[in-house]
């Protein structure tokens, strides 16, 4: 295998082969998931194998007879054995079309299997640290493609073999008959291509593990070069060419790849095809001979091209069906390790009840897979009813606090407390089903305004005066009532609000609009305890701003709220402000004892301020 990263690549992935019985657990593993997807289809897969391996030797041995019965001058039975030969070759026809349909029936109900287990498996992780690890996208790209091929490689592949094997002895066994040495040699020649094709499977497993980063990279250049909003700077930048030039870069490295293991591919075939060839042209000329001599009928002689043929046919085909199920197989370790991979996160059963006291942060330190600590001994509280504020520099970790107060991730070390009980002792989807948020980089969904909104709630999803009285609340109220179809625009370049009738082309929101439709999906659950606005103003404009605060504070009143802003007017009126430096809480008070300390919430604060005053009279000041 060449290529860059190729033979390395696949040297790393193809170590440590599974042993037999690891294969033999993921057959069985195949096997259960291609009768979960349809029991009927699986078992027609095998019965119409097994049938097809029987009528080729009857075909071929009915033939012999028809021939022998022909040059003996018996008409009357050659007869009825070609009406034998007739009705089985029908039989056969008609068994290879059902064939032909319960194949894609039967690969598309074990596809559907697939998506559905794997996805539900993704969807089951608690945190987000399994979904930033590359491996993963890696694995789940083979398992969807592994997860889909191997249930059928391996049902086709038994099937198959069967159905070979049946062949297989009701030909040796005609060959037996005829000339047994002819058995030997036929056996023989068939060995190299069944080792070939072994050494094969393993080798294209590994050319698959040594591929996948490639075509992930190439997808995902393929995504910005299509993206609408990485075009926009594509294009000012000039990115696009060296975009374009990684993709095809991207490409031709896995293409080398796969041609150079081709190119194996046609030398290992080539060769055992040639010495099959030469055992089948010299058997022929052996068997004439034998005829001439007057030691063979004519039918032997076409049961005996028939039969060098369907054994070594029998044994490509038993060889190449079990090579692919084991090829499916080596790479449906990915599946397996998917479906197996553990719970990110410990789940408690505590389910949380309406917060009474209060959340803490007590000595909390945490830091993101291995990388240099973010948070180191953090402890604060966030009492019932009141309005917490998070202040701090670029990358002091306030948003990293939001995340594991969600438990998108543990800390490593202290706990989070919602009203005195540990995070980790309660169901994440409870506890997260308490919060009304909007993150800092909220998700922009290709859906409609009203979904867009309503995804804040999904059970009122379809509550349009609740999904109108959260965007008025957010000021998104105004400007979605004025877009073509109102709440139902599609906010969205990439689809139609009628895909079939390619009807509704959709809307483009500016950046603040946008803003403010997160700010309403994080106000649709009423109920909420907590809301958690991470920078949610940082769009819009002064006037958009006041509003939005004026209500986001009346809505507020009661309620408790953990609020992130480097605006620092936004969080005067909070009842407590945490500044985080170097990953500790260094300052925490409210506003007016913050000013009066002239720490660093002071100086912050005075910088922005002076931002703010006009010149001129600062000169005067001065
Ligand atoms: N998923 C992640 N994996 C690795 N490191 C991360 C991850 N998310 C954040 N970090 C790192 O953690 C640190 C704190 O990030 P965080 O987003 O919490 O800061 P912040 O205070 O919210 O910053 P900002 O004011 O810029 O929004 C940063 O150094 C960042 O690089």
């Amino acid at each position: 295998m060449t290529g860059p990263g190729g033979t390395a690549d696949a040297a790393t992935a193809t170590a440590g082969w599974p042993g037999g019985r690891e294969i033999g657990r993921r057959a069985a593993a195949a096997l259960r998931l291609s009768w979960r997807a349809s029991r009927w289809l699986t078992a027609a897969e095998f019965a119409s194998a097994a049938v097809h391996g029987g009528a080729a030797v009857l075909v071929a041995w009915s033939t012999k007879l028809l021939i022998d019965r022909l040059a003996h001058g018996r008409f009357e039975a050659a007869g009825w054995l070609a009406a034998a030969v007739a009705v089985t070759a029908v039989a056969v026809t008609v068994l290879g079309q059902l064939d032909q349909y319960v194949t894609p029936v039967l690969r598309r109900a074990i596809a559907t299997e697939v998506q559905r287990t794997l996805f539900g498996k993704v969807n089951s992780f608690v945190g987000l640290a399994p979904l930033e690890n590359p491996r993963l996208y890696d694995r789940l790209r083979l398992a969807q493609q592994a997860g889909e091929a191997a249930p059928q490689q391996t049902t086709g592949g038994l099937a198959g073999a069967a159905g070979g094997l049946v062949q297989l002895a009701g030909f040796v066994t005609a060959l037996y008959l005829l000339w047994p040495p002819m058995v030997v040699a036929t056996l023989l020649a068939a060995i190299p291509v069944v080792v070939a094709d072994l050494r094969l499977a393993g080798g294209r497993a590994g050319m698959y593990m040594a591929t996948s980063p490639g075509y992930r990279r190439r997808l995902f250049y393929q995504m910005l070069l299509t993206d609408r909003a990485a075009a926009m700077e594509g294009r000012l930048f000039g990115t696009t060419r060296f975009l374009y030039g990684r993709m095809v870069a991207a490409m031709r490295d896995t293409t080398r790849t796969e041609n150079a293991f081709d190119a194996r591919v046609f030398r290992l075939r080539a060769g055992s095809a040639l010495l099959g060839g030469a055992v089948t042209g010299g058997g022929l000329v052996l068997a004439v001979h034998r005829a001439a001599a007057g030691h063979l009928t004519p039918g032997d002689v076409v049961l005996f091209v028939a039969a060098v043929a369907g054994v070594q046919a029998a044994l490509l085909g038993v060889a190449s069906r079990v090579t692919a199920a084991y090829e499916a197989l080596l790479v449906f370790g990915n599946y397996r390790e998917v479906m197996a991979t553990p719970r990110d996160l410990p789940v408690g059963d505590g389910r949380p009840g309406p917060l009474r006291d209060g959340i803490e942060f007590r000595d909390v330190w945490f830091r993101y897979d291995g990388g240099p600590w973010v948070l180191r001994g953090v402890s604060f509280t966030v009492p019932f009813g009141s309005a917490v504020g998070l202040v701090g520099e670029n990358g002091a970790g306030k948003s990293t606090v939001v995340k594991l107060l969600c438990r998108f991730y543990d800390p490593q070390r202290g706990q989070i407390l919602w009203d005195g009980v540990d995070l980790r002792d309660l169901r994440p989807e409870t506890l997260r089903a308490r919060f009304g948020a909007v993150f800092q980089d909220f998700f922009r969904y290709d859906l409609t305004a009203a979904e867009n909104i309503g995804l804040g709630d999904p059970d009122a999803m379809h509550d349009r005066p609740r999904v109108a009285e959260a965007a008025l609340l957010a000021g998104a109220d105004a400007f979605l009532r004025d877009l073509p179809a109102g709440y139902d625009t599609m906010l969205s370049r990439v689809f139609f609000a009628n895909e079939r009738d390619g009807e509704g082309a959709g809307t483009i929101l500016s950046g603040g609009q946008w803003q403010r439709v997160a700010l309403a999906r994080s106000v649709m659950r009423t109920d909420a305890d907590l809301l958690i606005l991470d920078e949610p103003s940082s769009g819009l404009d002064a006037r958009a701003e006041h509003e939005v605060h004026a209500a986001l504070r009346a809505y507020r009143r009661g309620r408790t709220s953990l609020l992130i802003s480097h605006r620092l007017g936004t969080l005067r009126d909070a009842d407590r402000i945490v500044v985080l430096a170097g990953g500790r809480v260094v300052e925490c008070g409210d506003h007016d004892g913050l000013i009066r300390r002239g720490g660093t919430y002071a100086g912050l604060f005075a910088l922005q301020a002076d931002g703010y005053r006009d010149r001129s009279s600062a000169e005067v000041d001065a």
